[in-house]
């Protein structure tokens, strides 16, 4: 399996958001370092998260980047995406591994070391951890877990943390020196004003 790219630029697909321009900006700056996960709204259809799926496939093939798909695994199999990404609601992770089979890329979300190492026990290959910080793109989020929780649950477990939740290029330094891999941002490439400049920034502060 090659190694997991450590910006994973969520999709954002809340009215008045266009979820492909901001990937068509990010793809050509970050390539094999960008992860895409398509996530869309509870509310949509199987059919509306399979072509945007879809979509995204296409695109990241052309720059070698992943993509994931949030909580609907079929559709992640029916897109031929690399993996997916399942939380408390969602599938349990050893379910999700049952469904993705042994090679694909699985993620699941953790915020405290225990549950964190019964998720890589079940087959996680990465952990999505937070919120970090606050955020108001998900709604009915515990509190935010700072640089600390991310630190106790990295040291915790020997697969990738991709921390989440309010994510800036400014929170990376410290996210990082607490034990994180990457990160995962909606509003920081979505609510970008340059998708492009905001994608490079945050590579940066990821490289240092
Ligand atoms: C990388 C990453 N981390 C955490 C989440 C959150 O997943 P979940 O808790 O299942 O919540 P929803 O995103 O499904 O609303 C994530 N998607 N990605
Ligand atoms: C889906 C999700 N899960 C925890 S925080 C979050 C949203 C992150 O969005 P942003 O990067 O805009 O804070
Ligand atoms: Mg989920």
């Amino acid at each position: 399996m090659p190694s997991l790219g450590r910006l994973h630029l969520i999709t954002d697909t809340r009215p008045g958001r266009d979820p492909l321009a901001v990937l068509r900006a990010a793809l050509p700056v970050a390539r094999a370092e960008l992860v895409v996960q398509v996530r869309v709204e509870d509310d949509a259809t199987d059919r509306q998260a399979y072509e945007l799926a879809r979509r995204v496939v296409a695109l990241c093939r052309r720059y070698g980047a992943t993509c994931l798909v949030n909580d609907r695994l079929h559709v992640a199999l029916a897109v031929d995406a690399a993996g997916g990404h399942v939380g408390a609601e969602d599938l349990p992770v050893r379910a999700a591994r049952r469904v993705l089979g042994s090679a694909a890329v699985l993620g699941a979300t953790a915020r405290e070391p225990g549950s964190a190492a019964e998720a890589v026990a079940a087959g996680a290959s990465y952990l999505g951890v937070g919120p970090c910080h606050p955020t108001g793109t998900k709604t009915g989020l515990p509190a935010p877990i700072g640089p600390a929780g991310v630190r106790a649950v990295a040291e915790a477990v020997d697969v990738p943390v991709i921390a989440i939740g309010g994510v800036t290029a400014a929170s990376v330094p410290a996210l990082r020196a607490a034990g994180a891999y990457g990160v995962a941002v909606v509003g920081a490439l979505s609510g970008a004003a340059d998708p492009a400049r905001a994608t490079a920034e945050l590579l940066g502060a990821l490289r240092c």
